[in-house]
């Protein structure tokens, strides 16, 4: 017999949960992420699926560009239309450990069936480009079952199969990790430049963004001066410290992404995850031609640089605990292959407590992750944890608690002891 996976994945613990299907059924692969049961199986079945009626929503269709916008409409329409009594979870399906097999759907929780709900339920019935299916008790005691949905007379709801759920053994990887390369990271130009092409048509801030980009490539290589990036989470002291080293170095402060793209940050902000990365991106690649330029004639610093996007777009990707990244060594804490390197990348650190009282000394707009960054400190933990994951360049950990004075002079040092490269300080 076939399985369909039905994980169930949380904030302390992952638990997968395999749904039995005919073996002539293509397969379907779920996993659930969700605060997770602890004791025994089927208490947990009880807990995830016994709460009044629950639901999986999925968008099934080709083009990732339409998928990625139907799964926010879909996020939105299932908040609005269950009320706020439903939980609404992150779900996706996966087939165990194959890279890129993640499709992201939701799971609610709670439906207590009220004209108002049955309605939201047979109006997303009626999309031929959702999967949707309920959670209902098997023959046995404490089994239960997943019944795939599609629209009956009248607006009800018919099942179209019956499949048991049980419980099976974690994948070696995290679901939500085979879903970062392409999609939540990008590694190379033409992968962020595909995606921003694609979404032209619905996002027309995108041609004005490629426009951009396709005007200030390609770059100019030459021998150059040193190119220096520092990174950390917000209000770790990277904008006080860029300025004081442009200072010292007599050198050119660039950022990414650069002044050039601010016009259109904000609306990739408000974007699904696949525009906003594939912004940051390209941002990268336009710093980089600046950094070509500029490095010819000075040491370079720079505010932010492709580790940030990495390390934000997996930080934001993996649910639930540290643990739950991709290891140490991964090919997702790798360097893009086409983008200039820099000669050190210095990763500003300093504790939770400290960081939350330079935020709040210092006000103003925040963006909606670091928003999300301040609530939640297991996504900020990820964040720095991913950082420290990068390899070649991996970053040079400092310690950036003491005043601002001292900071510098401890970067001035590592400068001094680790770059070597043609071209003078
Ligand atoms: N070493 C330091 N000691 C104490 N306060 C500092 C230090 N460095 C910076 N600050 C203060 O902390 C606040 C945040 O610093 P800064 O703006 O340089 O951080 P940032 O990393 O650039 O933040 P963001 O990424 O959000 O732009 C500012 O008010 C700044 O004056
Ligand atoms: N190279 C970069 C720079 C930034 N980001 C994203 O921007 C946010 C933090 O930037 P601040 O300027 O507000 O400090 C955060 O959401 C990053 O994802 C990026 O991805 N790449």
């Amino acid at each position: 017999m076939s399985r369909r996976v039905l994980g169930c994945l949380g904030q302390c613990s992952s638990r997968v949960f395999a749904i039995e299907t005919d073996p002539k059924v293509d397969p379907v692969y779920f996993s659930l992420i969700k605060n997770p049961p602890t004791d025994a199986e089927m208490p947990a079945f009880q807990e995830i699926f016994g709460r009044e009626k629950s639901y999986s929503f999925q968008v099934c269709v080709e083009d990732r560009i339409q998928r990625a916008l139907l799964h926010d409409d879909l996020r939105h329409q299932l908040i609005s239309g269950f009320g706020g009594d439903v939980k609404v979870f992150e779900m996706s399906s996966f087939r165990p450990n194959a890279q890129n097999s993640l499709v992201k759907g939701f799971f609610v929780n709670g439906v207590c069936g009220t004209p108002e709900t049955d309605q939201t339920l047979s109006k997303l019935l009626q999309s031929n480009r959702l999967a949707v299916c309920t959670y209902v008790p098997g023959d046995a005691v404490g089994r239960w079952c997943q019944e795939p949905l599609r629209p009956a007379k009248d607006g009800a709801a018919a099942a179209a199969g019956r499949y048991g759920v049980v419980p099976v053994p974690s994948p070696d990887h995290h679901p939500s990790a085979l879903d970062i390369i392409n999609s939540s990271v990008f590694y190379n130009f033409i992968e962020a430049h595909n995606v921003m092409a694609e979404c032209a048509h619905v996002i027309t801030e995108a041609k004005h963004v490629l426009q951009r980009v396709d005007q200030t490539l390609p770059m100019r290589t030459t021998d150059r001066f040193p190119v220096i990036v520092i990174e950390g989470l917000d209000a770790t002291g990277k904008t006080t410290l860029t300025e004081s080293l442009k200072q010292s170095l007599g050198g050119v402060l660039l950022r990414s992404p650069p002044p050039c793209l601010s016009p259109w940050r904000a609306c990739f902000d408000a974007k699904p995850a696949l525009f906003r990365r594939a912004f940051y991106a390209l941002g990268n690649y336009v710093t980089a031609a600046h950094i070509s330029a500029e490095s010819a004639r000075a040491p370079v610093i720079v505010d932010r640089y492709w580790h940030s996007t990495a390390a934000y777009g997996i930080g934001t990707s993996v649910s639930g605990k540290v643990g739950n990244l991709p290891p140490r060594g991964s090919e997702v804490y790798r360097w893009p292959g086409d983008l200039l390197r820099p000669d050190l990348v210095l990763l500003l650190t300093v504790s939770p407590e400290e960081r939350l009282r330079r935020i709040r000394g210092r006000g103003g707009e925040k963006t909606r992750e670091e928003v999300e960054l301040e609530a939640n400190q297991l996504f900020r933990s990820k964040v720095e944890e991913a950082y420290r994951r990068m390899e070649d360049p991996a970053c040079v950990v400092v310690d950036a608690s003491p005043s601002a004075a001292e900071v510098l002079q401890q970067v001035l040092l590592v400068i001094k002891e680790k770059v070597h490269v043609q071209g003078s300080l």
